[in-house]
């Protein structure tokens, strides 16, 4: 379980772009993260996983309180947490086998990591999940030959690999077809429930958080004004969160298909 309360975040001296956030994440539960370019929606999950240090709050993971860490230990709980980016960040070079045993770099010593002597299990492991999301017989094509959506299951596999406890997902979409972003969110929605791991998703297609995820919580300027369920975020809680700015005629609408974005675009 993740449980966040009165995080804030300020920039150097500028206003604080998280003002107090509490919010507590259950295991299995998928949660979207929507809200206007700039309200801290990134600034959040890199609190989280302490890319981004919080100027004050408290983040506890199972437990474990993800705030005080330093040095080795937070090294150590870092590998808990995995991250999955819009750009995919892949090493375009390695082929998929390689780009996903990259998770396993904080578990191994320098010496597997630099031979690429992964151990067995690893590799094992590897294929698993490669197996469960489709992308096995890619395993020695190189990352770059691959399709986008192929290439975000590759991240997903590759943070999946460091058995993360809670998983992290940075508009995980934004960069893929319509379709191809429903397979993903879908993926994303059925591994948070086969592996018990909790998901954020920061996410500016707000049809998708509602059809894909079972939570959305809604930033403004730094501060939580939405937190419920998708059938409760209507177009009185768009509008709080967007300003007031003309969203798509599908936005509050669950459908399977439909990709438009409020948000960056919109705005
Ligand atoms: N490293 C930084 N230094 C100073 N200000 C920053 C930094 N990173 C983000 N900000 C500011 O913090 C605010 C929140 O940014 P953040 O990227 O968290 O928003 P966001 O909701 O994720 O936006 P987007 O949807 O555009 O990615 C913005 O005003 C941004 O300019």
């Amino acid at each position: 379980m993740l449980e966040i309360s009165h995080l804030t975040k300020r920039y150097g001296h500028d206003e604080p772009v998280l003002k107090g956030l509490d919010l507590r994440v259950e295991d299995n539960s998928v949660v979207a993260i929507v809200g206007a370019s700039g309200a801290g929606k990134s600034t959040m999950l890199r609190c989280i996983n302490r890319l981004v240090e919080p100027t004050s709050g408290s983040i506890i993971l199972n437990g474990m309180e993800l705030v005080a860490l330093r040095g080795g230990a937070l090294r150590r709980a870092r590998r808990k947490i995995g991250m999955v980016f819009q750009g995919f960040n892949l090493i375009d070079r390695l082929t998929v086998m390689e780009n996903v045993l990259a998770g396993r770099l904080g578990y191994v010593s320098l010496y597997q990591a630099i031979s690429r002597r992964f151990p067995q299990t690893d590799i094992e492991r590897a294929f698993t999940l490669m197996e469960r999301v489709g992308i096995a017989q890619y395993a020695n094509k190189r990352a770059d030959e691959l399709s986008g959506g192929e290439r975000q299951r590759v991240g997903v596999v590759r943070a999946l690999m460091q058995e993360p406890e809670l998983l992290l997902a940075d508009e995980p979409t934004a960069s893929l077809d319509p379709r191809t972003s429903e397979q993903i969110m879908m993926l994303l929605q059925s591994l948070a429930s086969e592996l018990s791991l909790p998901v954020l998703i920061n996410i500016h297609n707000v049809a998708q958080a509602k059809t894909y995820t079972e939570r959305i919580v809604g930033l403004r300027h730094g501060k939580m004004i939405f937190d419920g369920a998708p059938d409760d975020f209507n177009e009185e809680a768009l509008d709080a969160i967007y300003g007031g700015i003309e969203a798509p005629d599908d936005a509050t609408t669950e459908s399977p298909t439909a990709s438009r974005e409020v948000g960056h675009d919109a705005i």
